[in-house]
């Protein structure tokens, strides 16, 4: 995976290849878990990187929004930094001698596949709709958290259409069923395009969080490591103070399952370029995500 190209995007067979070499490459720290199968049949694949047994985990999905190419894109670079880092990073390596990370790179791998070959805008999963010719559901409205409530739709025409009903896509129960048997992810972040904003829960009530404080402080040095590479002007807050009411969102499910430390990204831009986001700046953006993330993963690893 030296030769690998971050700098450019990827189809889901060359990430699935990347996947199967970093693995090979790097066998006494990484690992591929199969946590499910989409709904056209494709394998719903997360990286684990781990130098332990049976240790508490931190959580990264990208691409669940199937055209927010620059953040499938991030992931691998993650992925790449992660086992350059080990054992040279003095942090890196002290996180991950204590917990594990896992990353699901292509977390809608139907979507991913739909915007090479047919809609580069699809944003959904593909799943039919019955008695609707419009098809999939918003995997970032479908999690049982304010299930079907305000800030999404019962239209499956729609952009944000939540499913016919909670964790209806398989994409969204493999990750259900994943955590639920793991019970020990301490930290939980999905990673979204564009608006440069960093979330935290709720996003389907108004009443704060009860941990609302910290996490905002959290978010406040993760924001200005984030913007002390290149100067990128982030916003961060709560989801639904900060951009808008979503219900049934990631997030919202895992902070009531628990799991305190959970974040959603939207990374950049802030509409210039949007979802189409230039080649050029996949690894600057990777970059300054990164310092973010190890923000967010440092708080976890010690406050476990
Ligand atoms: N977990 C809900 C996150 C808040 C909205 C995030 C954006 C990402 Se495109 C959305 O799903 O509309
Ligand atoms: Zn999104
Ligand atoms: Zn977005």
């Amino acid at each position: 995976t030296d030769t690998f190209n971050y700098a450019t995007y990827h189809t889901f067979d060359q990430i699935n290849n990347f996947i199967d070499t970093l693995v090979a490459e790097n066998p006494g720290l990484v690992s591929k878990i199969v946590i499910g199968r989409s709904y056209e049949g494709r394998p719903l694949n997360v990286l684990k990187f781990s130098t332990g047994a049976n240790r508490p985990a931190f959580w990264i999905d990208t691409g669940i929004h199937s055209r927010e190419w620059v953040t499938q894109a991030s992931g691998l670079w993650f992925a790449k930094k992660i086992v350059t880092d080990y054992g040279r990073d003095a942090s890196l390596t002290s996180t991950l001698n204590k917990i594990d990370i896992l990353l699901e790179i292509v977390t809608n791998p139907d979507g991913y596949v739909y915007t090479h070959t047919r809609d580069r805008m699809w944003r959904k999963t593909r799943s039919p709709n019955s008695g609707s010719t419009c098809i999939g559901t918003d995997p970032n409205r479908n999690w049982d958290a304010g299930f079907g409530g305000a800030g999404s739709s019962s239209n499956p025409c729609s952009e944000t259409y939540r499913g016919r009903a909670a964790h209806s896509e398989p994409e969204v129960k493999a990750i259900v069923d994943f955590v639920k048997s793991h019970g020990n992810i301490k930290g939980f972040v999905s990673i979204h395009s564009y608006s440069q904003m960093l979330l935290y829960p709720y996003g389907y009530t108004s009443a704060p969080a009860k941990d609302a404080a910290e996490l905002n402080s959290v978010s406040r040095a993760a924001v200005t490591a984030l913007t002390s590479l290149y100067g990128t002007q982030y916003t961060y807050g709560s989801i639904i103070t900060t951009i808008y009411q979503a219900s049934g969102g990631t997030v919202d499910w895992t902070y009531n399952q628990g799991i305190k430390y959970s974040y959603t990204f939207e990374l950049r831009d802030t509409g210039r370029y949007g979802f189409a986001l230039p080649s050029n700046q996949i690894i600057p953006t990777a970059q300054e995500t990164w310092l973010a993330l190890t923000k967010l993963i440092e708080h976890t690893r010690d406050n476990p």
